[in-house]
């Protein structure tokens, strides 16, 4: 099976560099939108032929150009919504933003126990999006498709590819952002395990992405960068 997990396109809360991770959250921007529309060049030809998006309106308007072209519904699991940011929610000073990220980084070590006041923790992460993923999977194959589409966040995808596929680093996940847009390119199962075979920036130019302004939750965490899958 092939999974591309991609990120959303641009929001306001994006650029203002807010922990916007609540249902149903913001809207894309007019940036987002022209991203959404670039990705039926970079996926449309891809083999796709299922598209699955979180229960946030920002992967719904995200996922509905390219399900557009390939003649397919945009199914929506709230398992792949972002990683909750709890007390923090809409938060983006240094400070909210460097407690977030440190809860992931936690998980990415293999601590699952750690949560923000008012969010779920790593157990809860994972059960809930190994639960979408493997859903889309059964439903996928039930018909006759081995080639699918998550849309989903930027702290979520990072996560769960860095623990899931077996090539991914927690060194390399903390150390690199995913843009708006931006698509981790899986190969494998749940039972053989996932390989990460592409993980790309924004697919607008770099300029585009410059712009837009990754987010917090997308963003490389202060650390010394480490070894690249
Ligand atoms: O940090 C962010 O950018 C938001 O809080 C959530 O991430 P998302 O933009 O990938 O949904």
């Amino acid at each position: 099976m092939r999974l591309f997990l991609v990120r959303h396109g641009q929001t306001q809360s994006n650029v203002d560099h807010l922990l916007d991770t609540a249902v149903p959250g913001a809207d894309l921007s007019p940036l987002g939108r022209e991203q959404a529309g670039a990705l039926v060049g970079a996926l449309g030809e891809r083999g796709i032929g299922a598209v699955t998006a979180s229960t946030l309106v920002r992967t719904q308007q995200t996922a509905a150009p390219l399900a557009a072209h390939l003649g397919l519904d945009v199914a929506v699991a709230d398992g792949l919504r972002e990683i909750e940011a709890g007390d923090l929610e809409m938060r983006g000073d240094e400070e909210s933003v460097r407690r977030y990220l440190e809860v992931v980084a936690a998980w990415l070590h293999g601590d699952l126990t750690v949560a923000e006041p008012g969010a779920e923790d790593g157990h809860a992460f994972f059960a809930r999006y190994d639960a979408a993923v493997a859903d889309a999977l059964a439903a996928a194959r039930a018909a006759g498709v081995d080639t699918l589409a998550l849309v989903s966040h930027g702290a979520a995808i990072r996560t769960w590819s860095g623990v899931r596929a077996r090539n991914l680093t927690a060194a390399f996940v903390i150390a690199t952002g995913l843009e708006n847009t931006g698509v981790v390119e899986l190969q494998g199962g749940p039972g053989e395990g996932w390989t990460c075979v592409r993980w790309t920036g924004a697919v607008l130019g770099p300029e585009q992405a410059e712009v837009a302004g990754a987010g917090p939750a997308a963003e490389p965490a202060p650390v010394e960068p480490g070894p690249v899958f």
